[in-house]
């Protein structure tokens, strides 16, 4: 069973994906109920409120310990942030303190890194670990992260291209790594979630048993 951390953004979306790549899918709150899932899904939404729920609800402590520990964990945009090791620009919270990732994954990430809404976009992705013969993968980008550096124990799957996006100016004419997988851990920039696209789940599904 695949738990998606239902505190805000887009759950009952990962919890429809999960589904349709053929696991049962349940929402998880409370740190109790991580204990009952093989794996975890931390939706797209807004990383800053996520990380301030999660501490709310006394669950961020034991995620962060259960992902030392080997649990297998897939964010998708706000989610890739809050598996970041490093956010390049934490955002302070009213008080002053500034915005916390769970972390697991060594990799440092830019918040909004393709600009704001109006300049979410789509386009096609080669995204390694998937099946190809079913084509690329079509990936829907809102206000996503993009990843600056990566440790040397994670792999990049995907990158975005720039000639292939509208975001030459912002790219600055290079590629930009949109996709990455630690040991069990996995993330993306984008949305597979509202695409249809199932390949990516089913990828996480295959990481959490083991073959993959
Ligand atoms: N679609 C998303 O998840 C956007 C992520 C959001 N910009 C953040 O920083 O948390």
């Amino acid at each position: 069973m695949v738990g998606v951390l239902a505190l805000q953004g887009d759950v009952r979306e990962h919890l429809a994906a999960l589904e349709q790549a053929g696991a049962r899918a349940v929402k998880v709150r409370r740190p109790e109920e991580l204990d009952e899932v093989d794996g975890l899904v931390v939706p797209g939404g807004e990383s800053t409120t996520i990380d301030k729920l999660a501490r709310a609800f006394g669950i961020a402590e034991p995620l962060r310990a259960k992902i030392r520990a080997g649990f297998p964990v897939y964010g998708s945009c706000a989610g890739m942030i809050l598996l970041a090791d490093e956010i390049a620009d934490p955002t302070p919270d009213l008080a002053g303190r500034p915005q916390e990732s769970f972390g697991g994954l060594d990799i440092t990430v830019r918040r909004n890194a393709f600009g704001r809404q109006r300049e979410s976009f789509e386009t096609d992705l080669d995204f390694k670990e998937v099946d190809q013969s079913r084509g690329p993968v079509h990936a829907v980008f809102i206000r996503g992260p993009w990843v600056e550096r990566v440790g040397p124990d994670v792999e990049v799957l995907a990158e975005v291209d720039p000639a292939h996006a509208s975001h030459t100016a912002t790219l600055g004419g290079r590629s930009r790594i949109v996709a990455v997988r630690s040991g069990r851990l996995l993330a993306t920039s984008f949305h597979p979630e509202v695409t249809g696209e199932t390949r990516i789940h089913e990828l996480f599904i295959r990481m959490i048993r083991g073959e993959a």
